[in-house]
């Protein structure tokens, strides 16, 4: 059985989120498991939790063989032969990410990623999705109330706050329901993508009682009154250059050499964006700069990029916000930004760490999910090769390095160290 230790987040200040909450480690223990934690002042649940929950707490992970963390773990705490379960960031051969990869490679050690987790239909089954999808909404909507106070606009809308400044969802939930976004401004929301991040985001305009509007009705410029939200896929952005139909697999194989953008027939029709789709350089750009310039008059007030490709898919994306300094102004003329909230220009929201806002909910439904993969986790037999483990499919599928050899999948890598 590999010894066990939940890693403390080194991030930033906000980063206070744990993998394992004291609830699963009671439960691990209760089962035979024994995990230790690693001693942490800012995680959501305290030294004490762990240590009720029998858990031992410890310095440093150095003396452990399985790590279990969110994050990136520091370069420098990798351990010859260790093993290592958190977000790494390396799958898309990310730059800044790669000499932690390369450690992983020179010290033996061993990499499972969440990202990477999936179940046999190709789903992810452990994510935070659901989280930056209600914080990134919230912080949309908190932006767009200070936007309309600026102008002296009255709206409900202006007294949502920023999400951390709520206890959790339940709290959320009930305090939105007093809102009526029905008197004052109407505020129009398109929110773009399907996935856990864009059903995070409705999720929030339910809690705020928002008709949904479908995106036919908008397509075809039937505007209702009043306040409302509507959801667009990549079919209603995206459209093929030979006006054959839209087929979401063929978008993906061939993206921008076969399909080009048609996001700019919906400008005008809503005043608050939320994009949440997943967007590499080989997709259309929806709003790039020489469109924001033609169009600025119908620019959204407020963007929500929870996305956040900086010069990505929305090229007004120019750096990641953050949680102390949320809002950034897009200037259209210049393609420049200016920090907080004007009328100059479409006010951006581009958090890159949205559910930190959210940090217990977020644990406590990451939790529920790894605990059950944490026994396999412990019982890997590291003397065995990687043709011969006999581990948990999802598991042994998310493995990126395997005792310093990068598994099969993901020996395309090589080219990016
Ligand atoms: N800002 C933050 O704090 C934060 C936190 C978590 C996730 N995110 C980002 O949010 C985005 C969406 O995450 P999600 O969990 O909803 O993702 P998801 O995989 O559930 O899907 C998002 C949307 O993108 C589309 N999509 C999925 N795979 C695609 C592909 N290969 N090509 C084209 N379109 C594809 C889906 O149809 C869906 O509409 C990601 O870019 C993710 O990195 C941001």
């Amino acid at each position: 059985m590999l010894k066990t230790v939940v890693r403390k987040e080194h991030k930033n200040q906000w980063e206070r989120r744990t993998p394992l909450t004291p609830d699963a480690v009671d439960q691990l223990i209760k089962q035979g498991f024994t995990i230790d934690v690693e001693a942490c002042d800012i995680r959501i649940f305290n030294d004490q939790a762990y240590q009720q929950a029998g858990a031992k707490l410890v310095p440093t992970p150095a003396e452990h063989k399985l790590v279990v963390g969110i994050k990136e773990p520091p370069v420098d705490s990798i351990q010859q032969d260790q093993v290592h379960i958190a977000f790494s960031h390396t799958i898309k051969g990310q730059s800044y990410n790669m000499p932690l990869l390369q450690t992983f490679i020179d010290k033996g050690a061993t990499l499972f990623d969440y990202e990477t987790i999936v179940n046999e239909r190709g789903a992810r089954t452990i994510a935070f999705g659901r989280f930056a999808g209600i914080a990134g909404a919230i912080d949309t909507f908190h932006i767009a109330g200070k936007k309309l106070q600026l102008i002296n606009k009255p709206s409900d809308i202006a007294n949502i706050k920023q999400t951390h400044g709520y206890d959790g969802i339940e709290q959320i939930k009930s305090e939105f329901g007093q809102y009526d976004l029905q008197k004052g401004e109407a505020i129009r929301v398109l929110i773009v993508g399907t996935g856990n991040v864009g059903k995070g985001a409705e999720e929030v305009c339910r809690w705020l009682k928002l008709p949904k509007v479908d995106i036919q009705s908008i397509e075809l410029g039937h505007i209702p009154e009043g306040s409302w939200y509507t959801v667009a896929s990549s079919r209603h952005i995206n459209a093929r250059k030979d006006g054959k139909d839209f087929e979401f697999d063929d978008f993906v194989a061939n993206g921008s050499i076969e399909y080009k953008s048609t996001f700019d027939q919906l400008l005008g029709r809503f005043n608050i964006l939320i994009q949440t789709p997943y967007w590499t350089e080989k997709y259309p750009k929806h709003l790039d700069r020489e469109r924001m310039k033609t169009n600025k008059e119908k620019l959204p007030w407020v963007i929500g990029d929870i996305s956040c490709d900086i010069n990505g898919s929305l090229e007004c994306t120019k750096i990641a916000s953050t949680i102390d300094e949320p809002a950034f102004t897009y200037q259209p003329e210049t393609g420049d930004y200016k920090n907080g909230i004007s009328w100059d220009g479409p006010t951006v929201m581009s958090i890159d760490n949205l559910p930190c806002e959210l940090s217990a909910d977020a644990s406590e439904h990451f939790s529920a999910i790894l605990k059950n993969y944490i026994p396999h986790l412990m019982q890997l037999d590291l003397s065995l090769e990687f043709d011969d483990l006999e581990l948990h499919p999802e598991l042994y599928r998310s493995l990126i390095v395997y005792k310093g050899k990068l598994t099969p999948n993901y020996k395309y890598l090589k080219k990016y160290l």
